[in-house]
């Protein structure tokens, strides 16, 4: 397996983008994707995502600003930074009566490569779509849809894919297809960018996160770090006895008692939890607090998402 390195196949610099009605879509926009990763973009409706790629991608025109694909400039270098890329849209919306071979024969044509009828086949066999071939578009179910959008976006053997909400609306079967053929891409040494509002996602997938707020990129982080480093856990005590409210002798940890005063929470950073706790027991132990059960529980990328999107909103 090829393992991502920190070498950056595309560079953003400083990026920038007023639309024509005036609005900032993204205001000074840095970020670098590191050969063979897989990255989460995340972030709120309007964020911004769609019209970073968009830019990446030719389809929106830049601010200011730079992007670079394994060096070559995206405004000066264009068609050389743009053959590196594949873009996997949302929705499928031409080609209706075209067969499945043709339209991703067709979409390699349009990055000037020759014909490559085996990697076409590879492409079809990979995504099994081979039986299917000869069908018109219009006879797939969604979920085939889906994957000749990908056969197209990969027709002419891009290094860089950008998939847009790839598990949008698809069922669970299909999205752990998805997510097998995502981390098969990149163990063959593609570099992958997603965007998606599932966090589940990100968290399966992704090796590192960024997210988006209001034009801005707030945060990028390999994906075990921040759930280590924002990550919060929760002890839960159910207690012996019922208690009235939460002793002095405690009232220095971030406890929460339940209204009817059976169960006591403390939460608390996954850094200096450990230290943390045991004190908290041994000082619970010395209040004469018994507790007949108890259970941990750790915040998810779902919720640190939410918290930092929250903050400052
Ligand atoms: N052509 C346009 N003209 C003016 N404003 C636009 C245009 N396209 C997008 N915007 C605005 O730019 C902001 C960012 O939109 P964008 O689609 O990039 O966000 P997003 O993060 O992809 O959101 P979503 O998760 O909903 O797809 C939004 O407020 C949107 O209304």
């Amino acid at each position: 397996m090829i393992q991502a390195t920190t070498r950056p196949i595309l560079k953003v610099t400083n990026l920038s983008k007023v639309y024509a009605s005036g609005f900032q879509a993204l205001k000074g926009v840095n970020l670098d994707i590191h050969e063979g990763e897989i990255f989460a973009l995340l972030g709120p409706n309007g964020a911004g995502k769609t019209t970073l790629i968009s830019i990446i991608c030719g389809i929106v025109t830049p601010g200011t600003g730079s992007v670079t694909v394994d060096g070559h400039d995206i405004a000066r270098d264009y068609r050389a930074a743009r053959s590196l890329i594949g873009l996997v849209p949302q929705e499928l919306t031409t080609e209706a009566f075209e067969s499945v071979w043709r339209t991703v024969s067709f979409s390699r044509g349009l990055f000037g490569r020759p014909p490559n009828p085996a990697h076409i086949e590879k492409v079809l066999k990979d995504l099994s779509l081979w039986d299917k071939r000869d069908n018109k578009i219009i006879t797939l179910s969604g979920g085939m849809k889906r994957r000749v959008l990908i056969a197209k976006a990969l027709a002419h053997e891009p290094r860089v894919l950008f998939l847009d909400e790839p598990t949008a609306g698809v069922d669970v079967d299909l999205r752990r297809d998805m997510w097998q053929l995502m981390r098969n891409l990149r163990a063959s040494g593609v570099t992958i960018i997603l965007t998606t509002h599932y966090i589940n996602e990100a968290e399966e997938m992704a090796d590192r996160v960024g997210v988006m707020r209001k034009g801005e990129i707030i945060l990028v982080k390999d994906k075990v770090e921040l759930m280590r480093d924002l990550g919060k856990k929760q002890l839960w005590l159910q207690l012996q006895k019922p208690l009235g409210e939460i002793p002095v002798a405690l009232s220095m940890y971030p406890l929460e008692l339940s209204g009817d005063g059976t169960c006591l929470t403390y939460t608390y950073d996954t850094h200096d939890g450990r230290v943390g706790i045991m004190d908290f027991l041994k000082r619970l132990g010395e209040t004469g607090i018994d507790f007949r059960d108890f259970r941990t529980t750790e915040s998810s990328l779902e919720e640190i998402f939410v918290n930092l999107v929250k903050e400052g909103a």
